[in-house]
């Protein structure tokens, strides 16, 4: 038996790091297992590597659009190899300052995946074992795969990082963050991109919003198709053909991605063999403190069934270890109003309450705000297209429930109004706020 800990964190990525570094801090022994890179999906298969080709694909249009205003020089593709290399050294310079910081606050590290023997004792790869009052599960989640005939012939989300060129006809299948994102990034890029989703593009964000940015995909040549089905894949003298049993045969395709959800690492931890419970997709079910009904285990980020989204994670871990071990017995996150940016083309945004949500909470006490209007960067250089705003309130004193938008510099632009939200802004306060011009955010100081 290795020396007992106060705490023995499953898993470094953001909710794993977050949870231990904070619980450090707070003075207690704590032991990070992690057989993988560190940081997890975010920073090696998730929002950072993503968010570089995201990066990529604003300057690809960048160089369009100084041609178009003037510049002389031709644009020119992008060395995907280069990039890929530069994104590298990025990835593993956060890799290699968490790896200083464990060190510097007194984390262990083992490089070895555990497993529940025990409520409090954790058996690691090479059957060493090691105990603590507290352990936290957070072993995130990994792309959803699919039983049907051809899968193998596409990729998911993680080969996305490790391809050695832009595949030219790539077909997405599903319709959530990832497919709406590589979908928009890629063809910037250079793809043909064609989305085959089962229903209509991110459940959850405002209807009218999404269907703006449908047309603004569809106006940028990516063909969106939201009724399809696929059931299965071929590899033809020509390409991957996928049939859909609501249209036919489709394709050719030179790439298929996978972009149908994802399901959590939790079949291999031993928790039902000491009483954790999941729910049938295998999230670890825990109450609104992270704890799960066995005393002493917890479970924080995308391995749970709430938003999966990293500073959700990372919040819900600090907020744990605070209450465990930072004599904050209230600590817990409060997981109303968590705002999200979908990075597609243009960037998608969304605070609080859907239009259609609040109807259904509220009735006749909603009043919405919309805004539609042509970017300055867009009327410059003649590109087509216009951003949407909506602000939802509630009341006769206007309380504000949902801010919504969709344009260029959305993704910046948010996090400020979700402060705003979260204090209970109203309708007047933006009013009253003088607005900073010219710029895409005044809009939402100047609705009428
Ligand atoms: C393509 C993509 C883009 C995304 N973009 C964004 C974005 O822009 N913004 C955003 O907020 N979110 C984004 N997300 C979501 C975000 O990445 C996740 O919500 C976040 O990484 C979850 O962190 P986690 O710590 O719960 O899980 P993970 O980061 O998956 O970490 C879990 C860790 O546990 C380890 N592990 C597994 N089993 C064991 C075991 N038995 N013992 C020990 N360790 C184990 C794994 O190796 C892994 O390192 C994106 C996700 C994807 C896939
Ligand atoms: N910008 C961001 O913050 C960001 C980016 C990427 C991912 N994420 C997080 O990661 C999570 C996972 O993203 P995701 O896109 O993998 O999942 P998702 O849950 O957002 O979307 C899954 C999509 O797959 C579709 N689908 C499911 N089964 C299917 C099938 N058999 N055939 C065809 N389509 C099918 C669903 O209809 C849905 O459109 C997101 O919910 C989000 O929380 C966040």
């Amino acid at each position: 038996m290795i020396a007992s800990h106060d705490l023995i964190v499953l898993g470094a990525g953001s909710a794993g790091l977050a949870t231990a570094f904070r619980a450090a801090q707070h003075g207690a022994r704590v032991a990070l297992l992690e057989p993988g890179a560190l940081g997890g999906t975010c920073v090696h298969r998730g929002c950072v590597p993503k968010k570089a080709l995201w990066f990529a694909a604003q300057w690809a249009q960048a160089q369009q659009f100084a041609l178009d205003v003037g510049f002389a020089s031709e644009p020119g593709p992008l060395d995907w190899e280069r990039f890929r290399q530069v994104r590298l050294r990025y990835v593993d310079g956060i890799d290699q300052s968490y790896a200083r910081r464990l060190k510097d606050e007194g984390v262990q590290l083992i490089r070895q995946a555990g497993r529940f023997i025990a409520a409090d004792t954790i058996e690691l790869a090479d059957g060493s074992r090691m105990q603590a009052a507290h352990i936290v599960v957070a072993t995130g989640a990994r792309p959803r795969t699919l039983a049907l005939p051809g899968f193998g012939l596409g990729m998911v989300s993680d080969d996305v990082f490790t391809l050695q060129s832009l595949p030219r006809r790539l077909a997405i299948v599903g319709g959530g963050y990832v497919a709406v994102e590589f979908a928009g990034l890629l063809q910037a890029l250079g793809s043909d991109v064609e989305v085959l989703a089962h229903e209509r593009l991110l459940e959850g964000f405002d209807t009218e919003l999404v269907r703006a940015l449908q047309e603004l995909m569809e106006a940028q040549g990516i063909r969106v198709n939201p009724q399809s089905a696929v059931q299965a894949a071929h590899r033809e003298a020509d390409g991957i053909r996928l049939d859909d049993a609501a249209a036919g045969s489709r394709g050719p395709y030179d790439a298929v991605l996978w972009a149908v959800g994802r399901v959590p690492n939790s079949e291999a931890l031993g928790l039902a063999s000491i009483g954790v419970e999941t729910d049938e997709g295998g999230h670890v079910l825990t109450d609104a403190r992270q704890d799960t009904k066995v005393k002493g285990v917890h479970a924080v980020g995308d391995v749970t069934a709430r938003k999966a989204l990293t500073p959700v994670a990372v919040a819900a871990g600090r907020r744990l270890a605070d209450r465990l071990f930072g004599g904050q017995p209230g600590a817990q996150l409060d997981y109303e109003n968590i705002p999200s940016v979908v990075f597609s083309k243009p960037p998608l945004g969304m605070v609080g309450l859907t239009e259609q949500a609040a109807r259904e909470h509220y009735g006749d006490a909603v009043t919405v705000y919309r805004t539609r209007f042509t970017p300055m960067q867009w009327a410059l250089t003649g590109a087509h297209g216009r951003s949407l705003m909506k602000l939802v309130c509630v009341g006769s004193d206007e309380r504000v429930v949902g801010i919504h938008v969709l344009g260029p510099g959305t993704d910046e632009m948010l996090q400020g109004f979700a402060v705003a939200l979260k204090v209970g802004v109203r309708k007047r306060d933006l009013d009253a706020t003088v607005a900073i011009h010219p710029s895409s955010a005044e809009e939402l100081v100047l609705m009428g």
